[in-house]
């Protein structure tokens, strides 16, 4: 098992927004949660991610996580290649050409990233999943300023990295191309009487 949610409960802004959700995810296994605009979906991603504390319930196999969300955390300053040196140094990889072959970077290897345009971005900061090494990526909107053709890149990294072990979870409201995957449907976690939570605290 790769990870595992155990009855959790999720808050933000002191109000807790889902309860009692559970589910696993295994090798090989893709898992994409919906529902409507605020329900928390971004909220529980972040919280089994490790990102903010877990309110009540369990998540088993957090440490084996790569979090894609909607910032990009790009170093501007550096070139394509060298923010890719820089994730695959800090996850202790080395390997990077997959990464810029599987997103198309080959040829804006040496352009700055902050001079890329939105997708362009947003590939190479998918890329950076893949010089992670790590088992699950759990990715928030995942397909955000990216075109047909880079949807479609996005969706064959998916499918070779649970091809080659690992899991994904991921918030859409697109249809990613990856038909194996399976949906999760979150609104049947929304808690009906909204209630305070006991903390707020985000570790960002
Ligand atoms: N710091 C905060 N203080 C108060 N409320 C917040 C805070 N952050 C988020 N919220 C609220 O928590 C709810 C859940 O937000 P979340 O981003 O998890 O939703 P979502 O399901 O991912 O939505 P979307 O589909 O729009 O991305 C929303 O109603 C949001 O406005």
């Amino acid at each position: 098992m790769i990870l595992t949610a155990n009855n959790l409960s999720v808050s933000r802004g002191g109000v807790t927004l889902l309860e009692n959700v559970s589910f696993t995810l295994s090798e090989g296994q893709a898992l994409i949660v919906r529902g409507p605009n605020g329900l928390g979906k971004t909220t529980l991603l972040r919280t089994v991610s490790g990102l903010q504390p877990v309110e009540e319930g369990s998540v088993e196999g957090e440490d084996n996580i790569a979090y894609a969300g909607h910032a990009d955390g790009l170093k501007a300053t550096l070139t394509v290649t060298e923010n890719l040196r820089f994730w695959a140094a800090i996850f202790g990889t080395s390997d990077i050409e997959p990464a810029l072959e599987g997103f198309d970077l080959i040829q804006l290897r040496d352009r700055l990233a902050g001079n890329l345009s939105a997708g362009q971005k947003r590939r190479l900061g998918l890329a950076r999943l893949m010089v992670t090494g790590r088992k699950l990526w759990v990715l928030d909107e995942p397909t955000v300023s990216l075109d047909t053709a880079s949807v479609a890149l996005f969706a064959d990294a998916v499918r070779r990295h649970l091809a080659t072990g690992g899991a994904a979870l991921m918030a859409t409201h697109i249809d990613l191309g990856i038909p194996e995957a399976e949906v999760l449907d979150l609104s049947q976690f929304k808690v009906k009487a909204p209630k305070l939570s006991q903390s707020d605290e985000a570790f960002l």
